[in-house]
């Protein structure tokens, strides 16, 4: 568990992110090796099949370890206390107000004075595989050009002041110079990419040009590839 004082700072440090999957099967040894790998932190969402009871039971799997674990929030139903913190996307290339602040603002309204918000951290989304569940659900205009990404990517940081921007190709690896394009243009935010990190070298590549690799589906495939791409934090 986290210091309170370092709560939301702690992702300025962070190099390699492990997201979990509530809806997805991982065995006690399996989740060992994931949550002793040396990955900074602990991330527990999905697009889809996210419940109150899977994720209530990942995260007291997870709590069995140091590691910080953090919900990235996807479904309003799925929010259980007791993470250190809670990931708030707003998907920046839908013309889908309901994915930017329609859902968000229906939230606040429920959760009211319960929210913790010390504990929010708002990740401007960046979704770019149209094959994607999230770039369906969300409507997501996913044929960017480099500049046209780069651009959304400016106005999480310099409009919005966000604290993420999360470069989202869920299930492929992305377009590099694209993601080294937004890297460049930022001043506060930190650039997290996701997206088809399936060994070292696919993890080096994106670390190169980010600031946080987030390493998803091969978990569930491939584990002993899945931790390779923890050398990140020892070679960038
Ligand atoms: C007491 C206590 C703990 C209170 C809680 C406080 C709290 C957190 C209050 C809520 C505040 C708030 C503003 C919440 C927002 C609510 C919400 C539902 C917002 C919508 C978020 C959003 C845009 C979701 C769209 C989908 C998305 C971007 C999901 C992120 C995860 C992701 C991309 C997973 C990968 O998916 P993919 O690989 O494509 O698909 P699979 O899952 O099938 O693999
Ligand atoms: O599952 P992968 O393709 O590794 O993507 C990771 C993450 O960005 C998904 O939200
Ligand atoms: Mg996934």
């Amino acid at each position: 568990m986290l210091e309170e004082c370092v709560l939301a700072d702690s992702i300025q440090s962070w190099r390699h992110v492990f997201k979990l999957d509530p809806d997805k099967e991982l065995n006690d040894e399996a989740l060992d090796a994931v949550c002793m790998s040396g990955t900074d932190a602990i991330m527990v969402g999905g697009s889809s099949g996210v419940t109150y009871e899977n994720t209530v039971d990942l995260l007291s799997r997870v709590r069995r370890y140091e590691v910080p674990c953090v919900l990235e929030v996807s479904d309003l139903e799925a929010v259980v206390p007791g993470f250190d913190l809670y990931m708030i996307p707003m998907v920046l290339n839908t013309s889908d107000s309901n994915w930017i602040m329609g859902q968000h603002q229906r939230a606040i309204e429920q959760f009211g004075y319960m929210i913790p918000w010390d504990l929010l951290v708002t990740e401007g989304y960046i979704v770019l595989n149209g094959d994607s569940t999230v770039a369906k659900l969300t409507s997501a205009d996913t044929s960017l050009s480099a500049s046209a990404a780069a651009s959304y990517a400016q106005i999480a940081d310099k409009l919005m002041h966000l604290p993420i921007v999360y470069v989202e190709y869920s299930g492929v690896f992305g377009d590099m110079e694209l993601v080294q394009q937004i890297h460049r243009g930022m001043e506060r935010s930190r650039v997290l990419y996701g997206g088809g990190i399936v060994d070292k070298s696919t993890a080096l590549q994106a670390a190169a040009v980010c600031d946080t690799i987030v390493v998803g589906n091969i978990i569930y495939r491939d584990l002993a590839k899945a931790l390779e791409t923890v050398a990140v934090k020892l070679e960038v």
